[in-house]
């Protein structure tokens, strides 16, 4: 791979716990023993380079993992193995990424900024080009979740394209506006590509696609199925898609499932020993693959999981501080509870007790 890139996805993979409520998704982190919870692989060894200044498209049938790729290389979500080694600030724009539904789209507009690293001067300086692109009206002083989803992507884009980013990613943000601001968003694009900030645009329109973008990465189904020229890969899609709507209703529900089964079957350690034997295979004198491989998999990379030891840790100290609140409440001390546990539980009873004691004296 090439050295000079604006950003790098290596080996990336992202793994969801498919809980089917949030009492299991407990009662799993509470058990000692590997929950048989079923996983699903959103996304199963993405390697993938955008260039500086270039413009990546990513196509995809539904589901296939485009905005999961685009939110992990935002820094929104973890990846769960890989590399991601981004050159530069992103902004995402996803129909409403980012914007909380509680406050205005004004106050919105402030704390993305904010966010984004712009300074109180910095953002009144661009407060007005902001609040034209997005042309929402009134609606700038309500509640942003009272916005439609087209209001929601006009403020998000301008947002976005007015934070001066070296890195836009685009998700789908231009499928809900009219043709005026589609145009509007359009010309931005095109005013973006002229200054050479790099851009990654996740869309269905293949139409979009062909007019912006340099190069295409196809996902499918948790893969990277083809990456290339635009014009080529987007002829493949065409293709692919082309097959499947030929297919009877029967035959495309066999396929969906047999490509959701790949992802919950997949193997990580299994994967894990594909790169490294075919690393081993590029280079035959290095000892240190395996190693090498095992760092580029999760060095990176801070885990959603829990150990077991910690597991424990942590269920000891949530006991420990329920016990702690209960003998607070109980009124008792700690001597007494240690000595009489069921104090804690029936203090009535304990004062009965003492009371007969005194009686007895
Ligand atoms: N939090 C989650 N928990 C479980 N599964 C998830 C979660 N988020 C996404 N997925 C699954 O990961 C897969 C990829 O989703 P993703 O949204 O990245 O696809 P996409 O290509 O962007 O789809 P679309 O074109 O419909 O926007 C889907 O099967 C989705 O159901």
């Amino acid at each position: 791979m090439d050295n000079a890139y604006k950003i790098k996805v290596q080996n990336v993979t992202k793994e969801y716990d498919l809980y089917k409520s949030q009492s299991e998704k407990l009662r799993s982190f509470f058990s000692l023993r590997n929950s048989k919870v079923p996983h699903f692989w959103s996304l199963m060894g993405i390697s993938l380079e955008v260039k500086p200044g270039e413009t990546l498209g990513l196509i995809g049938v539904n589901g296939s993992g485009k905005s999961t790729l685009s939110n992990i290389i935002s820094g929104i979500i973890p990846q769960t193995t890989g590399v991601v080694d981004v050159r530069g600030d992103t902004s995402i724009i996803a129909i409403g990424a980012g914007l909380r539904g509680n406050l205005t789209g004004l106050e919105n507009i402030r704390l993305k900024a904010l966010m984004q690293g712009l300074t109180n001067p910095e953002i009144d300086a661009l407060m007005d080009d902001i609040v034209s692109f997005a042309d929402i009206g009134d609606f700038l002083y309500q509640p942003v979740k009272s916005y439609s989803s087209g209001m929601k992507s006009r403020l998000g884009f301008s947002i976005a394209v007015h934070v001066n980013p070296d890195i836009l990613i685009i998700d789908e943000a231009l499928s809900v506006g009219d043709d005026t601001f589609y145009q509007k968003c359009v010309d931005k694009i095109a005013e973006f590509k002229d200054e050479g900030k790099t851009i990654i645009f996740v869309s269905h329109s293949l139409k979009q696609i062909e007019i912006l973008c340099d190069r295409v990465a196809w996902i499918h189904y948790g893969t990277l199925k083809e990456i290339g020229d635009t014009a080529s890969v987007v002829k493949d899609y065409r293709g692919f898609t082309k097959w499947f709507k030929a297919q009877t209703k029967k035959e495309k529900k066999h396929f969906q499932r047999q490509m959701k089964a790949n992802q919950k079957a997949f193997d990580i350690d299994a994967y894990q020993k594909e790169v490294t034997d075919e690393r081993q295979k590029a280079e035959p004198d290095n000892a240190n693959v395996a190693s090498e491989v095992k760092k580029d998999f999760y060095g990176s990379v801070i885990s959603e999981k829990m150990s077991v030891g910690n597991r424990i840790l942590t269920t000891a100290v949530g006991i420990l501080f329920v016990l702690v609140c209960l003998v607070n409440v109980s009124g008792h001390s700690v001597g007494d509870v240690i000595q009489h546990p069921s104090n804690l539980v029936h203090p009535e009873t304990v004062l009965h007790d003492a009371n007969a004691t005194n009686t007895v004296k």
